[in-house]
């Protein structure tokens, strides 16, 4: 049955008209109504407990939020997504991230072959790669073992990367260093590389198309300083090895395919860091460890597969956004992990979020009428409480957050960890209670003075909650927000899983790559762009800048 365009749902319109209910309740209200909110409204699976509580909600609200669910038909597209129907659309692709962390004994036969068995094969290989990376058999072209590893890749073939490695720091090889290098500003390349011995050194290069101008500028660079050092192409051989869906380009760039570990088009650059993309995360933690990580992801997918919509965390926390972002009217959602491991978490949820959800139209290419994706942002989290949540608490805006804290340290240290998590808990308080004048006037602050301190609180926010920070409570909390998006994307009923708005500034780049010479090709962009252009060429030395 065909679904109906968001607003003409019934638990729509029956949700725009509870809104103007309960708009003028507080969370003060609902808390003092019902002693029991605070343990009544959470839930709990793979090791993370979500206290959804202090979001503007009833369980009216709820309720209205599982119908739209149902009318939206989220579960049957969750179950199309399973099982590998090619739900997105304008790519005519399957979408199957889920796939990469299904268990060796299950399968999944997509189009007459099994992608379990596939997914297998290269994690074989790939875990063999890692062993001789780090038992030091692998030897680079002057006989010396690996220490270095350099992953070049850009957006989902860095960013994971890099979250993962630093997320799970604790647990990797120390004798082992590990860079990544995305920007194509030389310095990313130049820094990462300074200090490193070229006969130690091993390149990943990581592009699921093999196509991205970024990712083969910088690679070639790594081959050239490699060869510089070495003094022969033939090192090429023994320092590079690619992971990439495109056997032919990564042949063409001088890569030997049998160092190259592949994925496939059904794994969306954002949805990668469990493929073949993690191949540096797996030589950091080794195969054992890479495969916890998994088995978190996989944990967290058959919790939304087949968990009911009321305890089903991504779909809580995906129906919440669509509540605070549809009705509260929030633009943006701060991500503030109580844990310094996992400081690029919010970069990397800003491509998965953003990249997936920033889309203006519907499946069928109708222009929505209603705000899909939110902007994502985040920084690890007593740090911000002492630059930007002022305007958390005080400013106009309603920001809603997620934040993230542990049971226990990695790094245990005097009180240190207790101090980091009653932040946690006071800042969710704080947001959702604020201050009053009459308390604010009862502790004798002056009537002038008081106004400026009243925090109106009725700020919503989601704490989740786990044991410690583990390769297997990692894979969890990604999986948990890739099925956020996922549940938000449906609602919205947009392609979640294409990324057509990061193609025109491509396309207009390398147009502009040639004008960019000291001599003038004839600009015809309009005037700002080409007195950019000319400015530019003065400021390189080229001396045109009056526009000559
Ligand atoms: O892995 P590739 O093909 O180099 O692409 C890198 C990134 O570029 C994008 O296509 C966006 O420009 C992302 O979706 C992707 O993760």
């Amino acid at each position: 049955m065909p679904i109906p365009p968001l607003r003409e749902r019934p638990a729509y319109a029956a949700l725009a008209e509870h809104h103007t209910q309960l708009q003028h309740r507080h969370l003060r209200d609902l808390f003092a109504e019902d002693a029991q909110r605070g343990e009544r409204l959470s839930a709990e699976a793979a090791g993370l407990y979500l206290d959804y509580s202090k979001n503007r909600v009833t369980d009216q609200t709820l309720r209205l939020l599982f119908d739209l669910a149902e009318q939206s038909q989220l579960q049957q597209g969750r179950d199309m997504m399973f099982a590998g129907d090619r739900i997105n659309v304008s790519e005519n692709r399957s979408v199957l991230h889920v796939a990469l962390r299904m268990p060796r004994d299950a399968s999944l036969t997509v189009d007459g072959v099994d992608v379990v068995a596939q997914v297998h094969e290269v994690l074989d290989r790939m875990a063999d790669f890692a062993n001789k990376i780090r038992t030091g058999a692998w030897l680079g072209h002057t006989g010396r073992p690996i220490r270095n590893i350099v992953n070049i890749g850009i957006g989902g073939s860095d960013l994971g990367p890099v979250m993962a490695y630093e997320a799970l720091r604790h647990y990797t090889d120390r004798d082992l260093t590990f860079r990544f290098v995305s920007n194509v500003d030389a310095t990313d390349f130049v820094e990462a590389t300074r200090d490193l011995d070229a006969e130690q050194t091993l390149f990943i290069v990581s592009s699921k198309t093999f196509g991205t101008l970024e990712t083969l500028t910088n690679a070639t660079s790594a081959r050239d300083w490699l060869i510089a050092r070495l003094g022969d192409p033939a090192a090429v051989a023994k320092h590079f090895v690619a992971v990439s869906t495109n056997a032919e380009r990564v042949a063409q760039f001088g890569i030997d395919t049998a160092n190259m570990f592949g994925f496939w088009d059904w794994v969306g650059g954002r949805y990668s860091v469990d493929s073949a993309i993690g191949l540096s995360t797996m030589v950091a933690l080794g195969p054992e460890q890479f495969g916890e990580l998994l088995a978190g992801f996989h944990a967290m997918d058959e919790h939304f597969r087949t968990a009911p919509l009321d305890r089903n965390l991504p779909a809580l926390m995906g129906l919440l956004t669509v509540w605070n972002v549809d009705f509260l009217g929030a633009q943006s959602i701060g991500v503030m992990p109580y844990e310094q491991y996992l400081k690029r978490f919010p970069a990397y949820l800003q491509q998965l979020t953003m990249e997936s959800n920033g889309k203006h139209v519907t499946l069928d290419g109708t222009t929505v009428d209603y705000q899909t994706g939110p902007v994502y942002w985040g920084e690890p989290g007593t740090n911000g409480q002492h630059s930007f949540y002022q305007l958390l608490h005080q400013g106009t805006r309603l920001i809603p957050v997620d934040l993230i804290g542990f049971g226990r340290s990695l790094n245990p240290l005097r009180d240190h960890h207790d101090i980091l998590t009653s932040n946690v808990f006071a800042q969710a308080q704080a947001l959702a209670f604020g201050k009053t004048e009459q308390e604010i006037l009862a502790e004798g602050t002056s009537p002038d003075v008081a106004p400026h301190r009243v925090m109106q609180g009725n700020r919503p926010s989601n704490v989740l909650l786990a044991e410690t920070l583990t390769p297997r409570i990692l894979g969890a909390l990604v999986a948990l927000y890739e099925h956020s998006v996922f549940t938000q994307g449906t609602i919205w009923g947009i392609d979640s899983f294409d990324q057509w708005g990061v193609e025109l500034g491509k396309v207009l780049a390398v147009a502009i790559i040639p004008e960019l010479g000291g001599t003038e090709p004839a600009l015809n962009h309009d005037s700002s762009t080409n007195t950019l252009i000319r400015r530019y060429r003065a400021l390189k030395g080229g001396g045109d800048h009056d526009g000559h």
